[in-house]
């Protein structure tokens, strides 16, 4: 179907991929109470975002093949090394949620002013090379006309239909900020550490009801977990050297197993040491991450049954969430309830994932005149 789906991206088609069969049940959902319309409502005041200008194929004459060169780019990365989808994946989710998704985490610090880039939040994230792999090819195409912001929501979902979710459509011509909001970061993006009605007030916040803020979490289906911010939770949970009551006993063993106490046995890749011809391709000479911190692979089962999205929600059930900020998706009635609904129905949760993925892609975009194109995402043209 993935084939189908890209099928489907070549003519731009501004419709969602799921079965007739499935919208027909979904619309007669008991759980339904609202259209099933997309909303550009941005609720936060301080956003002036118009996602209302950004439009299909923006790039139709200035660069006909942008969204043809990212995809086939992502692709070539993902070949060699599949974890670069997980990496844009959150990326994307860091900066569409500190003033829009106008590429501001990408920007180096300047004069002493703190970027994005610094804010604890951020501090594991991954991707920055990868996105400017992708902007030098489309540099080489048509100099000077396609965003970082737009690469990074179109890196973001062509790296969900490699890691087996769904596609969705994108419209673009988002431009980039000039500005990057070290502090902002600092204090609105959400802690792993969060109880449920924090999560839900900050997604709230953002226009995400709870039906979409569980749906989006479900990004957590892919990609690995620093031990770091799980080791309360396996060892002294709130200050009771104890680990969370909540988490099933079995997995937390096998949790505590990868993550042990003392961080001084980071478990090696594998795959670190391997004897690799030297580089000859861009690919090819990406940093292997040799130097590994300890890690809880999240979708350590495979990507076998369920897929994406699935065996996350079926695992939060058991009380098999990794991070707290996960399983607290099953303390509220109705977060539950969504949870269960996309444990039994992954087209259900497929819809749903692209649909937030759509809004999430258009928060608090800037476009035409304001903002800029750079030419390097990580510094302002
Ligand atoms: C309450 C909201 C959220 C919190 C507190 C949160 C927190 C975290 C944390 C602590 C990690 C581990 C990072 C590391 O070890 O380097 C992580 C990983 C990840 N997050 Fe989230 N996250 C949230 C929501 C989201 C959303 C909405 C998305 C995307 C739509 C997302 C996508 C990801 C992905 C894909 C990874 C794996 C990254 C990788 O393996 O490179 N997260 N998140
Ligand atoms: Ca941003």
């Amino acid at each position: 179907s993935l084939k189908k789906e890209n099928a489907e991206t070549k003519k731009n088609l501004p419709t969602i991929i799921w079965s007739p069969s499935n919208s027909a049940s979904i619309s007669t959902a008991p759980w339904i109470s609202r259209p099933m319309f997309l909303s550009n409502t941005v609720k936060k005041s301080q956003e002036v975002g118009d996602s209302s200008s950004l439009e299909y194929d923006f790039y139709r004459e200035s660069c006909p093949d942008a969204e043809k060169i990212i995809r086939s780019r992502v692709r070539r990365l993902y070949n060699v090394r599949s974890n670069i989808a997980p990496a844009l994946l959150r990326l994307l989710f860091h900066d569409c949620f500190i003033e829009g998704c106008d590429a501001s985490v990408l920007l180096d610090a300047i004069d002493g002013i703190d970027s994005e880039k610094e804010a604890p939040p951020n501090e594991t994230l991954k991707g920055f090379d990868l996105i400017d792999i992708i902007k030098s090819d489309l540099e080489e195409a048509c100099p000077g006309i396609v965003s970082c912001a737009d690469v990074l929501v179109l890196a973001a979902r062509e790296s969900v239909a490699l890691a087996g979710g769904p596609f969705y459509p994108l419209q673009t011509g988002r431009r980039d900020s000039t500005l990057s909001f070290g502090e902002t970061a600092a204090f609105e993006l959400p802690s792993p550490q969060d109880d449920l009605p924090k999560t839900i007030a900050s997604f709230g916040s953002r226009g995400f009801d709870e039906r979409e803020t569980v749906s989006l979490l479900g990004a957590h289906s892919i990609g690995t977990i620093n031990c770091k911010f799980i080791l309360s939770r396996l060892y002294n949970f709130d200050g009771t050297d104890k680990p969370d009551p909540t988490l099933d006993t079995e997995f937390l063993n096998l949790l505590r197993s990868r993550c042990n106490n003392n961080h001084t046995s980071p478990s090696l890749s594998p795959s670190s040491a391997d004897g690799s011809p030297p580089p000859s391709s861009v690919e090819d000479s990406l940093p292997s991450s040799s130097i590994q911190e300890p890690k809880v692979e999240m979708d350590y089962k495979g990507r076998g049954s369920g897929g994406f999205g699935m065996l996350y929600y079926r695992r939060l059930l058991q009380a098999k969430g990794i991070l707290y900020v996960d399983q607290q998706l099953t303390a509220g009635e109705e977060t539950e309830t969504w949870v269960r609904a996309y444990a039994s129905d992954v087209s259900l949760f497929r819809r749903d994932f692209a649909l937030a993925m759509m809004k999430l892609s258009n928060l608090g975009v800037l476009t035409a005149p304001t903002g800029q194109v750079r030419i390097t995402c990580s510094k302002v043209a």
